[in-house]
């Protein structure tokens, strides 16, 4: 049966998880929807990064569930959850340092294509990874860096070969935490302009504290305060927001 046209990419519902007393996310519920950019914000220690790890799957939830594409993957680990096509760039670098930005992206890809290409000879299933990892790499602009090991990449390019990473995947829902963190100005606007040019084909749910890359490219945000939605809706509904203003921006 075809999906609803606006069936949720990604869903979780009710999602919690405490560490001895602390509840770090308590009852989080929230979607991703095709073709959008769903921004979480929330002040350090909110639970964002828990609440990423719950949905990718390397931390198991005490209650509550996630769905990929209305399936429901809470019991899947995160290998499982890659191949259904969840990918994910992250704050501290998953890259294998000595290994080409290409190679990079074909373990990347692997991790997809692994059991559709065993079937194939070792020269054509290489063959597939390449193709797969090359237009990964054309679509953020590393094309000529391709032969270039990661260590050697500089640090914008590296933030750029995570998000080639999660693309040779074959994404069909995108977890970027903090993509912009040390990029600059120009960095961070030309990830913007591909994370824009990406959402059409997976949606992103991004997590970023640079507030500015926030309001810009955001098409709804949820705001995270100690475990909890406080507030989720447009960019006008978020900065319009009293109790947003006042738990996480700061303001009277
Ligand atoms: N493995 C853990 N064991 C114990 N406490 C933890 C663990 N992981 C996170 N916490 C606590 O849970 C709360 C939420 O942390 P989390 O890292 O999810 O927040 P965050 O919103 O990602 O913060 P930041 O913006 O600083 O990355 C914090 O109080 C943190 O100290």
């Amino acid at each position: 049966m075809a999906e609803p046209a606006h069936a949720p990419a990604l869903a979780v519902h009710g999602l919690r998880k405490a560490f001895g007393g602390l509840t770090a996310t308590d009852d989080v519920s929230l979607d991703l929807r095709p073709g959008e950019i769903h921004a979480l914000i929330g002040p350090n220690g909110a639970g964002k990064s828990t609440l990423i790890g719950q949905i990718a799957g390397w931390i198991a939830p005490d209650a509550g569930r996630v769905e990929l594409g209305g399936e429901d993957v809470t019991a899947l680990d995160v290998a499982a959850r890659a191949r259904l096509g969840l990918g994910r760039s992250f704050q501290v670098s998953s890259l294998a340092a000595p290994l080409s930005a290409r190679r990079n992206a074909m373990i990347a890809a692997q991790a997809r294509q692994g059991s559709s290409f065993r079937f194939l000879r070792p020269v054509a299933w290489d063959r597939g990874l390449r193709e797969a990892a090359d237009a990964a790499l054309a679509r953020v602009g590393l094309s000529p860096r391709a032969q270039v090991p990661a260590a050697e990449l500089s640090h914008g390019e590296r933030r750029l070969l995570e998000v080639a990473c999660a693309l040779a995947l074959g994404p069909k829902a995108l977890l970027l935490d903090e993509p912009m963190a040390g990029l600059g100005m120009e960095g961070s606007a030309r990830l913007g302009d591909l994370l824009e040019a990406l959402k059409a084909e997976a949606p992103i749910l991004l997590v970023e504290h640079d507030m500015d890359a926030v309001f810009r490219l955001a098409d709804r945000i949820s705001v995270l305060v100690a475990g909890r939605v406080i507030a989720s809706g447009s960019v006008e509904e978020i900065r319009g927001d009293a109790e947003v203003r006042r738990a996480y921006l700061g303001e009277d």
